[in-house]
């Protein structure tokens, strides 16, 4: 089950989901608007290892904007902090993004419940595409969750992306034994 617009804004008064900054106009039917924060990274290396600390650098996006170009994954993060207490967000693209030939996520859409933070967004472009620190970038979604829970995200020992930022994160997939 899906939350819809008027159950958003319930969970919001309870403080079970927290969006900030939070505009109501930007809510959807059953979904909340999110939006492209001001900085971006790409990883320093064009090659890249899973074993090994991938590290990126993170650059502004200029007031007049920043043309994304198709072979490059480029991070970006949400200009909104959230924290989603009872429910699993979801991180989706929009129709108008997607028409614009524009991916926001590679492979990663889920949040999950006790997740406090900006959100990664791992970009890639169909062709080239100029973009803005602010534009209408992704939506969230909130979906009821079946059973209890016994570890939120958020005490998780290992959580690797709940250090709150406004930057976007790499991946830390180095701490992961294998
Ligand atoms: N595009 C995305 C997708 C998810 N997240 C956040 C919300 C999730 O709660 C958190 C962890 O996502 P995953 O569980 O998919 O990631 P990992 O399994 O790699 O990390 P961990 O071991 O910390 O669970 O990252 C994000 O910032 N950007």
């Amino acid at each position: 089950m899906i939350l819809s617009d008027k159950r958003i804004l319930e969970e919001i008064e309870k403080g079970t989901i927290i969006i900030e900054p939070f505009d109501s106009s930007c809510l959807g039917t059953n979904s909340y608007d999110v939006h492209l924060g001001k900085y971006l990274a790409t990883y320093k290396s064009r090659v890249l290892d899973a074993k090994k600390h991938n590290e990126i650098e993170h650059f502004e996006i200029p007031k007049d904007g920043y043309v994304l170009h198709p072979g490059t994954l480029y991070l970006g993060v949400t200009l909104e902090y959230t924290e989603t207490h009872s429910h699993v967000p979801f991180l989706e693209g929009k129709s108008s993004t997607g028409r614009l030939g524009i991916d926001i996520h590679a492979t990663a859409g889920k949040g999950d419940v006790g997740f406090c933070n900006t959100w990664t967004l791992e970009i890639s472009v169909a062709q080239p595409v100029k973009i803005y620190a602010g534009m209408p970038i992704g939506q969230l979604i909130y979906f009821v969750v079946e059973g209890s829970i016994e570890t939120m995200y958020n005490r998780k020992d290992n959580a690797k992306y709940n250090n709150k930022t406004t930057k976007p994160v790499e991946s830390m997939m180095w701490k992961n034994v294998f």
